[in-house]
């Protein structure tokens, strides 16, 4: 057996923290061989609640679940940790948009972020779902100058995975078909799913449906996937968005299958003329507990468009928290 790794699980009283811990503590996330201590925040208020959580946790009897604390105290629950879940924040209602969320959250992020960097593991990788994820996972690197940058990402593996049902369902065929999916640009209803190198079977998905159903059905569906679960629900998605954050971090610690590759909200070096610095979601691929930008994917004028539009609105993000960004 291997030894224990420290998981920081934020907002782990709300509601995508329930459908997440217990899959964090099964094995779902690290590995059947991974023994996880679990380092849980939230906020005052939600203490008795979290205690709720814990108290079930233990009743699971998880061979891999080596330990658990609760706090309210940032500087305890980051303290030598290995992964981060930044999931608390709070999550929009009907008819807002995610950056809506920019003024209510973005001082969660600059806190955790120095949190981080005086106290976590130097190896640390961060994974941010509070929305807006890109410009959160921005402030919360910025505030972290001790640490990696490319440590901070943000999740828009939850758009991959809706694009991929999606052009399984239309082309008659199973996810398991679907490889090379990429989510440009941001978490938010600029992203862009590239359908051009998203292949179905083998063959170029963008061949197999044509240009009209691709502008008006497929991208806005994927765009609005999160607003029409709001909808519908009356709350935000949850075990889905609880789902994805388990299958980015799987894939960031083990590793991408073969030669696909995943989206990733990731630091930028200037990859296909992306401001370096911002969050961005590109294609990449994670090997040995690192990650890198796919190089050489293809960009046609259509793409290039949808690309920059989503580049644009990240920098207006980001230079609306310019205070927030030592
Ligand atoms: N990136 C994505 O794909 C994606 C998907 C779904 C939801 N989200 C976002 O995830 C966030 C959480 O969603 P939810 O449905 O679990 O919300 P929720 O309201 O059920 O839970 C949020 C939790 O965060 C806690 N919290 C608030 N401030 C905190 C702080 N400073 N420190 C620690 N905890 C804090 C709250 O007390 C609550 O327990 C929202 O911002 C939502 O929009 C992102
Ligand atoms: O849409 C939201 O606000 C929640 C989340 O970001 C989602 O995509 O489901």
């Amino acid at each position: 057996m291997k030894a224990p790794v420290r998981v920081t699980v934020t907002g782990a009283a709300g509601q995508i923290g329930y459908a997440l811990l217990f899959r964090i503590a099964s094995g779902a996330m690290l590995g059947d061989d991974q023994p996880v201590i679990l380092q849980l925040l939230d906020i005052t208020p939600a203490m008795e609640a979290l205690e709720g959580v814990r108290m079930e946790l233990d009743d699971c009897a998880f061979p891999l679940l080596a330990g658990i604390t609760c706090s309210d105290d940032p500087n305890v629950a980051f303290k030598d940790t290995d992964y981060a879940l930044l999931v608390g924040a709070r999550p929009r209602g009907p008819g807002m948009e995610r950056k809506d969320l920019l003024e209510a959250n973005a001082a969660i992020f600059s806190v955790q972020g120095k949190a981080i960097n005086d106290n976590a593991s130097k190896d640390i990788k961060v994974l941010v779902v509070g929305n807006p994820a890109n410009t959160n996972a921005l402030i919360t690197q910025r505030n972290a100058p001790g640490i990696d940058p490319r440590n901070f990402t943000a999740m828009t593996r939850l758009d991959h995975n809706r694009a991929m049902t999606q052009i399984a369902q239309k082309t008659g065929k199973t996810v398991n078909d679907v490889k090379r999916m990429t989510i440009w640009g941001n978490h938010s209803a600029t992203q862009y799913p590239d359908l051009f190198n998203a292949e179905v079977d083998g063959t170029k998905a963008i061949e197999l449906v044509d240009q009209a159903w691709y502008e008006a059905d497929f991208i806005p569906t994927v765009q609005q996937r999160g607003a029409a679960i709001i909808k519908a629900r009356g709350a935000s998605s949850a075990a889905s968005a609880a789902n994805a954050a388990i299958d980015h971090m799987r894939s960031w610690a083990l590793g991408t299958e073969g030669d696909d590759w995943v989206s990733m909200g990731v630091y930028s070096d200037g990859s296909y003329g992306i401001a370096e610095g911002l969050i961005y979601s590109f294609p990449c691929r994670c090997k040995g507990g690192d990650w890198e930008i796919v190089q050489g994917v293809d960009v046609g004028e259509f793409s290039q468009a949808k690309m920059t539009a989503t580049e644009t609105e990240l920098a207006e993000e980001r230079d609306a928290v310019k205070h927030l960004l030592p």
